[in-house]
């Protein structure tokens, strides 16, 4: 099983450490009462020794005594040298080691997750390190102090995702953390700070970092050969110094133009929001008149953004719902998958776990649709499986497109074939969550935060079928919480006499996708 990306299954770590914990008090208290045995009869063994020697030959002549003494020769450590022969505690280890090896439990890999998850908290949400590792997160404390050890192997991912400012950071917060006990990592730490002073061209830091590694192990041929390299590569810039304190990039002062991961990065933080202009003519409330579809469902909605729509109901899944849910998701999860080439994949754009379930498992699950229905007036006999996501701490999807591209058809990703595309993705929220965790659509600088019960609705393509690239959007990573949803996925097939597309005359700007998508196709 894989822990890191939800909590749901970062729970059951907990009962599993328990267990591991009783079954080394049992290895330790076996081996305290061997000890104890082991200690009484040395001690009784000096008596006697020391008795004998104090009495000299007149001991040996006493026929008890010369029993007693070969008797303890023979006997009596024979039973010493089998008993610290044995190994004790072998039943409690044996437990531990089966345990350890048991495939519900975390591996090593795992931590490599972790720390993923942590820096995509750091780098999105711009949390500075020594917060971080004071167990400060966004401003709330939580009591956990990171040690010298993980700052360094924070710094290291850091430097390996080529996040150097962060990088650097964790090295100077790993220096700062160094004790008696991890005072070993220093040198590594050094290097570490030499590597980031070097890609962030402070040459004369990385100069000095150099010298005191050297001083701490003057030995060290390693140590002398980077040197060499590094004097050899760069001593022309020697007197470069640059004072890196920066731990994020500046915010850029205006957005356009910039690649979508950054976009979706600064919608997540909150930097990139919407002129209140645009909220102007938006309206909220039990809405009928607005768009058709509402005189079905008065339901409570609020408006978003007209073009291309985007809604949020309040109110439309219950406790009692989620509650079902909760139940008939338990132990069914695994790992989220996104498309690949040709198959699905894990990857780090989006760490969470996931299920499919048929709508026919649970009466729950037809009711749900039939209120979708209300909300949509789409046709939801040709919707896909329910899907359930449960995100942990550090957990995203980064932004992506619900609809599918020309390849996914290509290679038979899209099942089934005939119900075409994504036409519209109604997203439940099931849960709220403490910190973090939105619904961010950069190219529409929106950001829905999770409210329990609560139902984000949008179309995926224009009433043309094109797809509608303003939609793109993603999960924003979670700081604090345990973060459920539920898709609802509705595909094109007879929707034609449900959507009004006379509301949303799109088809000048379709038009020209459409062409764009022919291109891509051939
Ligand atoms: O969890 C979210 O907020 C968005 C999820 C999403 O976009 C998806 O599952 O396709
Ligand atoms: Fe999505």
């Amino acid at each position: 099983a894989e822990f890191y990306s939800s909590i749901h299954e970062m729970t059951k770590v907990f009962g599993y450490e328990q267990r591991l914990l009783l079954h080394m008090q049992k290895f330790i208290a076996d081996n305290e009462s061997k000890l104890d045995f082991l200690k009484a009869r040395l001690i009784e063994f000096e008596r006697e020794r020391d008795e004998a020697a104090s009495e000299g030959v007149a001991y040996f002549q006493s026929p008890l005594n010369k029993f007693v003494l070969t008797k303890r020769l023979t006997l009596d450590w024979q039973r010493v040298e089998n008993l610290m022969s044995t190994e004790t505690g072998s039943m409690a280890l044996g437990r531990l080691h089966k345990l350890r090896r048991n495939k519900r439990m975390p591996s090593s890999g795992e931590v490599a997750g972790a720390i993923d998850g942590l820096l995509r908290l750091q780098y999105i949400y711009r949390l500075p390190t020594k917060d971080i590792a004071a167990g400060i997160l966004d401003g709330v404390p939580y009591g956990t102090e990171l040690d010298a050890q993980l700052c360094l192997d924070i710094g290291r991912q850091a430097l390996q995702d080529r996040k150097t400012l962060l990088a650097h950071s964790w090295a100077l917060e790993a220096r700062q953390r160094l004790n008696e006990e991890s005072l070993e990592l220093q040198p590594q730490i050094l290097a570490l700070l030499v590597e980031t002073k070097v890609e962030l061209e402070d040459f004369q830091g990385a100069n000095s970092t150099y010298h005191e590694l050297i001083e701490l192990q003057p030995a060290s041929e390693q140590h002398a050969k980077n040197y060499e390299t590094f004097m050899q590569a760069n001593k022309d810039k020697l007197s470069q110094s640059k004072n890196i304190t920066d731990e994020h990039d500046p915010v850029p002062e205006d957005f356009t133009g910039l690649p979508d991961d950054i976009l979706y990065r600064y919608t997540c933080s909150g930097h990139i929001r919407p002129p209140p202009a645009e909220f102007r003519d938006l309206r909220c409330g039990f809405m009928s008149e607005t768009h058709p579809f509402l005189i079905l469902a008065p339901l409570k909605v609020e408006e978003l953004q007209r073009e291309p729509l985007l809604v949020v109901y309040h109110d439309v899944i219950y406790q009692g719902e989620i509650d079902i849910i909760k139940n008939l998701t338990k132990n069914r999860f695994e790992r989220a998958q996104v498309m690949g080439d040709n198959t699905s994949v894990v990857s780090t754009v989006r760490t969470s776990q996931f299920q499919f379930m048929p709508k026919t498992t649970h009466k729950v699950l037809q009711t749900i649709d039939e209120r979708v229905a209300d909300m949509t007036n789409l046709n939801m006999d040709y919707a896909e499986d329910h899907q359930f996501s449960n995100y942990g701490v550090g957990g995203h999807y980064a932004q992506h497109f619900d609809y599918f591209l020309p390849p996914a058809f290509e290679t038979n990703q899209v099942s089934p074939v005939e119900w075409g595309n994504r036409i519209a993705t109604v997203l439940f929220y099931l849960s709220d969550v403490a910190q973090g965790g939105g619904t961010a659509f950069p190219r529409l600088k929106q950001l829905l935060m999770p409210k329990k019960g609560s139902a984000a609705f949008w179309y995926n393509l224009h009433a043309s079928g094109a797809p509608n690239e303003q939609t793109l959007h993603g999960a924003c990573p979670i700081i604090v919480g345990s973060k459920w949803v539920q898709n609802r996925w509705i595909r094109e097939y007879i929707q034609g006499d449900k959507r009004p597309c006379e509301v949303w005359d799109d088809s000048l700007a379709s038009y020209s996708q459409i062409k764009n998508l022919k291109h891509k196709l051939q």
